[in-house]
């Protein structure tokens, strides 16, 4: 089959995360007789020193002709005390309403053979397999008016109903065909948009009478999560508070590094990047872990492409490299052999050319 994919590196670690994720997919291509056609475009910190504009419209064309987007990360200091139009972010919070990539996917799962990295105690992580189903285009960082100046600033928490029915039954539709739960997380005892968030959550329910629903407040839901994670398995949240858990979340695989995640709409093109951002602390170094960007690609195929058999290939690969005793430095594995961005990597590919295509193999990220 062959695919177009368009490859926005970004800003710091987004660069060396990218190109580890590319040589993965160019691998998979090898291995299961596809053809990956890869082009680049610039976005975020990048793109406003070359172009004057964090999403230039060079790059919303290039992604318009492509078959999915894959994202590294951007931002970084040198930016940080540009006008909010000129922000790196920006640029990746206009591509995301651009497409209309409403569903941010992020699963979270306790690696075979990992649980040990995680500061928490083993038994709360050996069982943890949620997805966190983070609205992606509304809520705070969209919302008008949003100003600030001398002698106070706003932003504005806003939700049209539509916006909210279309996430949350992504989140039913998944938890079909994962363990059969919604949590639904909220702040319904203060905001107005919680309330009308919860309303339209038990409407939704009356046609999933076979989904377990549960309603949690957000300030609960992040103790609950590192006390009792594998009590999760759909978690369906607005933009912001999304945004906040899944970081939280990331500390029960052991590190951020760890997290892929998937950013589509409902006719299946999408956007694949990182949870992590662009880590200037350790950028340039050859020291971030790439998992989180692999597993990223793993997603694409799994989601874009309909490839799940390679999906899973992907998955079964990195699990491996950690099965096998290597690890990057951010991961926290007492015995493990700590190896270089670029290192762990080829070790991917490694196994993924060796690895025999089988029903062993799990099915990745459903
Ligand atoms: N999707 C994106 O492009 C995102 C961009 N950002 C931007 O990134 C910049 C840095 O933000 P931070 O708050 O520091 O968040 P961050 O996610 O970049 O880093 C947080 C911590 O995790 C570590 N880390 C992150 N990814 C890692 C990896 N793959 N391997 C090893 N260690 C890793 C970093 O070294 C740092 O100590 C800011 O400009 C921020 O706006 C932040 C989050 C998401
Ligand atoms: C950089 C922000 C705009 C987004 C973010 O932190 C995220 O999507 O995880
Ligand atoms: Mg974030």
């Amino acid at each position: 089959m062959e695919k177009t994919v368009a490859v926005l590196q970004g800003d710091g670690i987004g660069k060396e995360v990218t190109k580890s994720a590319v040589k993965v997919l160019q691998a998979v291509g090898r291995r299961f007789d596809h053809s990956f056609q890869v082009k680049k475009g610039m976005i975020g910190g990048e793109a406003i020193d070359n172009a004057g504009d964090p999403l230039p419209k060079e790059t919303v064309e290039l992604c318009e002709k492509s078959d999915a987007i894959l994202l590294g990360a951007v931002g970084g200091p040198r930016w940080d005390q540009n006008p909010s139009h000129l922000r790196p972010e920006k640029g990746l919070l206009a591509i995301r309403k651009h497409f209309g990539l409403f569903a941010n996917l992020r699963p979270v799962k306790a690696v075979p053979g990992m649980v040990d990295a995680s500061p928490l105690k083993e038994h709360l992580v050996e069982q943890v397999d949620m997805m966190i189903v983070r609205e992606l285009t509304g809520g705070l960082y969209f919302g008008e008016p949003k100003r600030k100046s001398a002698n106070g600033a706003v932003d504005t928490l806003t939700y049209s109903r539509a916006e909210i029915e279309r996430i949350v039954e992504k989140a039913f539709e998944l938890a079909r065909v994962r363990k059969g739960k919604v949590t639904s997380v909220d702040k319904a005892n203060v905001l107005e948009s919680s309330k009308l968030w919860r309303e339209i959550v038990e409407e939704k329910k009356e046609y999933y009478p076979d989904i377990e629903l549960e309603h949690i407040l957000v300030d609960a839901a992040a103790m609950k999560m590192i006390t009792q994670p594998s009590s999760f398995d759909v978690v369906v949240t607005e933009n912001l508070f999304g945004d906040i858990l899944s970081d939280e979340a990331s500390v029960i695989t052991g590190s951020l590094g760890m997290l892929p995640s998937a950013s589509i709409r409902s006719d299946g093109f999408g956007l694949y990047e990182p949870v992590h951002g662009s880590a200037p602390d350790i950028s340039g170094m050859n020291i971030a872990n790439p998992a989180a960007a692999i597993l990223s690609v793993a997603m694409m195929l799994k989601y874009s492409f309909n490839m799940s058999t390679e999906a899973a290939a992907v998955e079964q690969a990195v699990y491996s490299v950690y099965k096998d005793g290597y690890c990057t430095t951010d991961v926290q594995k007492v015995g493990h052999r700590v190896l270089s961005t670029t290192a762990f990597t080829d070790k991917v590919i490694e196994e993924l050319e060796r690895e025999l295509v089988s029903d062993h193999i799990m099915s990745a990220y459903v």
